[in-house]
């Protein structure tokens, strides 16, 4: 500061004797041009000049001398400290050839410059782009944050800057009168910010080429209260084009305190007030002593190149490693009060992101590519660092391919995860979604009932009352979470519902949800539907792409690079913009954090429940005792249980999957395998009916696997069913045993059971007797039917309906299955890879993954199915 004020002192002298040489060479010339000591005036006005020449060379090379490439060699960031005022050549003043000398200003540090034209003077435009680059670089790359401001839309002044823009140091420029305010309001806040006594941060410049002309009274006061306030928060104003002219019916604008004013005297020529702070370039108040053209600025190539490279350093000094930032002492931390970790770079300083009371959930968003795997891994190692899996406890699902949290599983190569991790849903079906949001709305009316038990509210008092009790705080992150609400159906409005509680009270119970996105579309249907939902999401995270997040008028993540995001912990407005930089998660650093946080993991620590909506299920066997089940596949649902059915006594207790798909015969085989395992070798009786021939792989592997498990199979066509329908349909003809009638397209058996036999009964007739009282007498039909309509026609229509209880559906469509159950209002979209299994009595329909082939959906095309 003492420097500083030495320096100007200085100038201001050199300036005023200046002053007193043109007060007397104007004297001379009203006395009588001739009269004019002509030998004696030059000199003097040399020595002046040189004088005046020796201050402005005196200044630091970036803030004086012009802006050329001769100037490219000279080092960045070093011509002036942070927090420390600056002076810088504003314009060349002139006493006659020879004898120019630099005018100079005050200005960051200690106060405002302004320009009475805007930047649509071509040389208002040159001055400023060459103010902001003589400051940008100057100073060192991170100790300026700017706030452009073109309201007259003209652009061209800021564009060089697009650099600085993207490396997140910049704001992007203001170009009406919505975004103008929002850049006044961050410039506000940091003013309430500072005289609260929060730690300064980078000092903050208004840069504005042109204000919006449709801007009023209210705004010029807010100007003029930030100019006055600005200096001692570390604000500062750049603006061309003031004082505009006065809004319709209003006064002329403020002055602005603290400010350096040039002002148009004629032509090219401008005036200049007296300077901001305490000196003054006058004795008597009346300004700068001489007129002065603008200092000939910067060219947009020289801006871009300036700009280019200051960005580059800030980039390169924002970065961080993974390694650098994992703690190397893992597990140190309690979650008894929220979870927080340091995920990157702000500028110069460490960035916590943090998940409490305060902040509980956080939104993220960025395009394809944008950085969200990264940034996630990033932030849920960070996590699992610090917080031991009694501290936390991870809930992570995807619902398409882009993140995959198959990095916290283990794989056939590395048998390591993440021990945190509970359950981990790798493209997640929406069905997969709610079940996972349900255990977690069920975690928390426990977690609400121990608080009651225990007479606290709040979770670390119960940590502290309860220390037995299992209390890690939960965060689950659901990554294209605007999947579960596609659709207005039963799985959308649940999962709302779900979402909806989870967000409201979970930050009572340390529970935390990030959602993530990369359709904004999805987010913005969601924002209009439930805007209540997003209010509790205080936290938002912008990727390159991802200002949709943010409120509607801040775009300020537009033009990041990946690796940067805007965080926002102020629901998404500007003033709560921090541009932070995230280490790239490297491969080598992940696997070995895994593998350490594996191998320190507690006894006994079970592996994620993983599920993986693309992956086949194959049949093993089932529990060898409880009741006998007919496998049918693996539920959709947290732990992926086994999804069967009761084959008990009661009547109508038969399988029937229906579709064309071959994946039906295969139900017919995963249940036929099952109960060959659970009953000893040649306990129970199997008849296979195999009546297609594009059927007979299956019917093979049937034969085999029941062989491999010691049982004899008796195999049959469409004739040989029948009899064997007609012998099981009489009491007593089943024999003791089980016996378990396979059949696979079984439609095709419908003329031979059709036909009538002597005794004026048809096959159907045994059918239908063996469905209602086969399960009494230990008989089980286990079928497959190719075309529904057959099937239902096969069970007499309506009145055998619940005569085979349990329907696996494979590729029937909606209307057809709503026809078959008479009820329309069941949602099944048939889909590779699942199938409704419903079972009639219990009133029960359960998506399942079924258990196919091996190989089933590699041979197979989907597109068929
Ligand atoms: N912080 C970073 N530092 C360096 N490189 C990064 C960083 N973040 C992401 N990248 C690079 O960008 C690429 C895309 O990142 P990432 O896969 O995280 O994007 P994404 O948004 O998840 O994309 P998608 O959803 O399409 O998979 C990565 O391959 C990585 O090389």
């Amino acid at each position: 500061m003492r420097a500083y004020r030495r320096w100007f002192r200085a100038a201001v002298t050199a300036h005023r004797r200046a002053a007193g040489l043109i007060a007397d060479a104007e004297a001379a010339l009203d006395r009588q041009y001739d009269a004019l000591d002509h030998d004696a005036s030059p000199a003097r006005q040399r020595e002046l000049t040189a004088g005046l020449r020796r201050v402005v060379d005196g200044l630091p090379a970036w803030l004086s001398r012009p802006l050329t490439d001769d100037l490219l060699d000279h080092p960045l960031g070093r011509d002036a400290a942070p927090d420390a005022p600056l002076c810088l050549k504003v314009g060349d003043a002139s006493l006659g050839e020879d004898r120019e000398f630099g005018a100079v200003a005050p200005f960051l540090g200690a106060g405002h410059l302004t320009v009475d034209r805007d930047a649509g003077d071509p040389a208002v435009a040159a001055w400023l782009r060459g103010v902001l680059v003589r400051v940008l670089a100057a100073l060192p790359g991170d100790a300026l944050r700017v706030l452009p401001v073109d309201g007259g839309g003209l652009g061209s002044v800021f564009v060089p800057f697009q650099p600085m823009i993207d490396a997140g140091q910049w704001a992007a420029p203001a170009t009406d009168r919505d975004a103008f305010r929002d850049a006044l309001a961050t410039a506000e806040q940091r003013v309430s910010a500072a005289q609260a006594g929060q730690p300064r941060r980078e000092a903050l410049l208004l840069a504005v080429a042109a204000l919006p002309g449709d801007i009023g009274e209210r705004d010029h006061d807010r100007l003029a209260a930030l100019a006055y306030a600005g200096p001692a928060s570390g604000v500062f104003l750049l603006i061309a084009g003031w004082p505009p002219a006065p809004p319709p019916h209003a006064g002329p604008p403020p002055r602005l305190s603290h400010t350096t004013e040039l002002f148009t005297e004629q032509d090219e020529w401008f005036g200049m007030s007296e300077p901001a702070g305490d000196e003054s370039y006058s004795p008597d108040g009346s300004g700068f002593p001489a007129w002065l053209t603008l200092d000939a600025g910067a060219g947009p190539e020289f801006a871009a190149r300036i700009s280019r490279r200051v960005a580059e350093s800030v980039t390169a000094a924002s970065r961080t490693d993974l390694a650098g930032l994992l703690p190397d002492r893992i597990w140190q931390e309690s979650s008894a009060d929220g979870l927080s970790a340091r995920v990157g770079m702000a500028g110069r300083d460490p960035y916590t992101l943090s998940l409490d009371d305060a902040t509980p959930h956080a939104l993220i968003a960025g395009r394809s590519g944008g950085g969200k795997t990264n940034l996630l891994l990033v932030l849920l190692y960070a996590l699992a660092s610090r917080y031991s899996p009694g501290e936390l406890t991870l809930y992570l699902l995807d619902f398409k391919e882009g993140v995959s949290f198959a990095e916290f599983t283990a794989t056939a190569t590395d048998p390591s995860w993440v021990p945190h991790a509970r359950t981990v849903g790798i493209e997640s079906d929406r069905e997969y979604g709610l079940a996972v949001l349900r255990r977690l709305e069920r975690e928390m009316n426990r977690r609400a009932a121990a608080l009651k038990r225990h007479g606290v509210t709040k979770l670390a008092q119960l940590r502290e009352a309860a220390p037995d009790l299992p209390m890690p705080r939960i965060l689950a992150v659901i990554d294209e979470f605007q999947v579960l609400f596609a659709g207005n159906d039963r799985v959308a409005r649940s999962a709302a519902g779900s979402l909806e509680s989870l967000a409201r009270k979970g930050r009572s119970y340390g529970i935390h949800l990030i959602l993530a996105s990369q359709t904004l579309s999805g987010i913005e249907a969601l924002y209009t539907k439930k805007e209540s939902i997003f209010g509790q999401f205080p936290l938002r995270v912008a990727l390159p792409g991802g200002s949709g997040i943010l409120d509607a008028t801040n775009s300020a993540a537009d033009g990041l690079a990946v690796g940067a995001a805007v965080v926002n912990d102020a629901g998404g407005y500007v003033g709560g913009n921090r541009v932070v930089r995230f280490p790239y998660a490297e491969p080598d650093v992940l696997n070995a954090r895994r593998r350490l946080l594996w191998e320190s993991r507690p006894p006994g620590g079970e592996p994620p429940a993983v599920f993986v909506g693309y992956a086949e299920a194959h049949v093993v066997p089932g529990p060898a005792d409880g009741p006998v089940r007919a496998l049918a596949g693996l539920a959709v649902d947290v732990g992926s249980p086994a999804a069967s059915f009761v084959l008990d006594a009661r009547p109508g207790r038969h399988v029937a999957a229906l579709g064309t798909s071959p994946v039906g015969g295969d139900i017919v085989h995963a249940a036929a395998f099952g109960l060959a395992h659970r009953h000893e070798p040649g306990t129970a009786r199997f008849v296979l009916a195999c009546l297609a021939p594009d059927a007979g792989g299956t019917r093979d592997l049937i034969r085999a696997d029941l062989g491999a498990a010691g049982h004899a199979v008796d195999e049959v066509d469409a004739h040989g069913l029948r009899a064997v329908l007609a012998g099981t349909a009489t009491p007593g003809g089943a024999g003791q045993r089980p016996t378990y009638l396979l059949v696979l397209a079984a439609e095709t058996a419908m003329p031979v059971l059709a036909e009538r036999g002597p005794d004026r009964r048809t096959g159907l007739d045994d059918l239908r007797t063996v469905l209602r009282e086969g399960p009494g007498r230990g008989v089980h039909l286990l079928s497959w039917w190719r075309l529904p309509r057959r099937f239902a026609e096969a069970v007499g229509g309506s009145a055998g309906r619940d005569d085979v209880a349990c329907l696996v559906v494979v590729n029937v469509v909606a209307t057809e299955l709503g026809a078959l159950l008479g009820d329309h209002t069941v949602a099944w979209e048939p889909r590779p890879n699942r199938a409704l299994l419903i079972d009639r009595h219990d009133n029960r329909m359960q998506l399942i993954v079924p258990f196919v082939q091996p190989g089933r959906f590699d041979t197979f095309d989907l597109d068929q199915e």
